[in-house]
C-alpha cells in the first residue's frame, strides 16, 4: 500500500496549492500587517513575489512555507471558505488551521503581507552568511534552537519540549550552523543538551509529510542530503563536543552520540534505536561507531532489534561516559564542563585531531553509505506505514 500520494499526505486534495506547504504553526506570530490601503501591494507586485519564492535559494523552513501558504490563499480566495478536513487528513488541518486563522483579513491585506515576507525571505537568502565572533552570532532561525556562549562552554540546547525535542527540518540546519559557528568562536567546549523531561525523540516524523513539488523520490534526495550535511558537521567538528543528556533519547539524537567526545546522562535517560520498527535503517555512523564501541552483537541488539538501554547499561557498553542522578544532574556536570573549559584549547584541540583524524575518511564514507541507503527506505512501504501509524496515533514507540 502506498500512502503518499492520497490519504492524510499533501498532495492530490483539494487544500493543495503549488509551493506551499505546512507545518504547526502560531498564526498571530506573523505580526500581520492589517493597515489602509494607500500602503498595500498591488496585484503585479504579488504576482512578483509568487514568483520569487520559486528562485529563493535556502529553503525558508516549513513554518514560513505555511505562512506562505496561508497569506496566498487568502490573497487569492478570501476568508477560509472550505469545510475543516477530518482528524485523518491532518495536514490538510493544519494547512486549513492556518489559512482559517487568518478570520477575516482582507484579500489586499493579505497581499501585502505575502509581498513583504516574501522580500525579507528574499534579502536574507541573498546575504552573505558571516564568520561571526561568539558575540555576533547569528542567531538560529527558529526558537526551538537556543544557542548561547559562557564559562568558554557554547551550548546547543534543543528547546521543543512540547514535542519531546524532536528534531524538525529546521532545526537540523540550525544544528549545522550553529557547529559551524561554534567551531570558529572562543570557546574551548562545545555542548548539545535538551530543555525540559527528554534529550530528544529523534527526527520529528511529520517532517516526512512535506512533500514537495517533485514527489517522495524528491523528498527522500533533499533528506538524505541534509542528513549527510548534519553528520558531516559532527563528523568534522574540531573541538570537544560533549553531550549533556538530560532525559529519554531517541533515534538520530542516540546514533550520532558515537561522534561526541564525552557523553554525560541523568540516571532517567534512555537510548533507544527503533529503526525496524520504523521501517528504516541506521545513521549518524552508528553502523560503524556502534560495534566498534560496544561490540557487533550488543550494537545489532540496539540497531536491528530496537532494544532500549538504561543509562547504566549505555555506560557498561561505553556509549555513555558517566552516570549521574537526576537530583544532582545539571549541577554536578555543569560544574565540571567549566572546570574542563578552563583547560589550554589548542590542547585539546590537538589532542582531538590525533585521536580522530584517522577515522575521518571512514566515518564520511559510511555517512554517505547510511544516507544513500536511508534515501531508499524512506521510499519503501515499510517506512511510509510506520511513520503513518505514528502520526494517526496507533503506535508509540
Ligand atoms: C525533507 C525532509 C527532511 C527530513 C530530515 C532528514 C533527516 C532525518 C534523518 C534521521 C531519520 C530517522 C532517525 C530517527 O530519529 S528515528 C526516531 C524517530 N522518533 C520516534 O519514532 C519517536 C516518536 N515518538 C514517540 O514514540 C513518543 O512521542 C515518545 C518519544 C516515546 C514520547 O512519548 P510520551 O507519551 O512521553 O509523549 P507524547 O505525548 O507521545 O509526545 C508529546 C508530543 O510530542 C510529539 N512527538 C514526540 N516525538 C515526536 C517525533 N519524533 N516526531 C513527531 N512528533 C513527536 C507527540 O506526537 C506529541 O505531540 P502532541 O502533543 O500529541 O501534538
Amino acid at each position: 500500500m502506498t500512502l503518499w500520494p492520497g490519504g492524510p499526505w499533501l498532495g492530490g486534495t483539494s487544500l493543495e496549492t503549488t509551493n506551499h506547504w505546512l507545518s504547526p504553526l502560531q498564526v498571530p506570530a506573523l505580526g500581520l500587517h492589517v493597515g489602509g490601503p494607500a500602503m498595500l501591494a498591488s496585484q503585479k507586485d504579488f504576482n512578483n513575489a509568487v514568483s520569487q519564492v520559486k528562485l529563493l535559494k535556502e529553503d525558508p523552513g516549513n513554518e514560513v512555507k505555511l505562512k506562505l501558504y496561508a497569506l496566498y490563499k487568502q490573497a487569492t480566495e478570501g476568508p477560509c471558505n472550505v469545510p475543516k478536513p477530518g482528524m485523518l487528513g491532518f495536514i490538510n488541518k493544519t494547512k486549513w488551521d492556518a489559512w482559517n486563522a487568518l478570520g477575516s483579513l482582507s484579500k489586499e491585506a493579505a497581499r501585502q503581507n505575502y509581498v513583504d515576507l516574501v522580500s525579507r525571505l528574499s534579502a536574507s537568502s541573498e546575504s552573505p552568511s558571516p564568520e561571526a565572533p561568539a558575540a555576533d552570532r547569528k542567531q538560529p532561525e527558529s526558537d526551538s534552537l537556543v544557542v548561547t556562549s559562557e564559562d568558554g562552554i557554547t551550548t546547543i540546547r534543543l528547546n521543543r519540549p512540547a514535542k519531546k525535542n524532536a528534531l524538525t527540518t529546521q532545526m537540523y540546519r540550525d544544528i549545522i550552523a550553529a557547529l559551524q559557528a561554534a567551531s570558529k568562536d572562543e570557546s574551548a567546549i562545545t555542548v548539545l543538551t535538551g530543555s525540559g523531561d527528554y534529550y530528544c525523540s529523534g527526527n520529528d516524523l511529520t517532517n516526512f509529510t512535506h512533500l514537495p513539488a517533485g514527489g517522495l523520490e524528491e523528498m527522500a534526495r533533499s533528506a538524505a542530503a541534509l542528513l549527510r550535511d548534519f553528520v558531516n558537521c559532527f563528523i568534522d567538528f574540531p573541538k570537544p563536543l560533549v553531550a549533556v543528556v538530560n532525559g529519554p533519547a531517541v533515534g538520530i539524537s542516540v546514533t550520532i552520540l558515537g561522534l561526541f567526545d564525552v557523553v554525560y546522562a541523568t540516571d532517567r535517560a534512555s537510548f533507544h534505536t527503533p529503526f525496524s520498527h520504523l521501517g528504516q535503517s541506521p545513521e549518524g555512523c552508528s553502523s560503524y561507531t556502534f560495534p566498534k564501541i560496544m561490540g557487533s552483537s550488543k550494537a545489532a541488539e540496539m540497531l536491528l532489534f530496537g532494544k532500549k538501554l538504561t543509562a547504566q547499561e549505555a555506560c557498561a557498553q561505553g556509549l555513555v561516559t558517566e552516570v549521574f542522578p537526576d537530583g544532582t544532574f545539571q549541577k554536578e556536570v555543569w560544574a565540571r564542563l567549566k572546570a574542563y573549559s578552563k583547560l589550554p584549547p589548542n590542547a585539546m584541540r590537538i589532542s582531538k585531531q590525533i585521536i580522530r583524524n584517522r577515522e575521518k575518511e571512514k566515518l564520511h564514507a559510511v555517512n554517505a553509505e547510511e544516507s544513500s541507503v536511508l534515501r531508499e527506505r524512506w521510499q519503501s512501504d515499510e517506512c511510509m506505514n510506520a511513520i503513518a501509524s505514528f502520526l494517526s496515533r496507533k503506535v508509540k514507540l
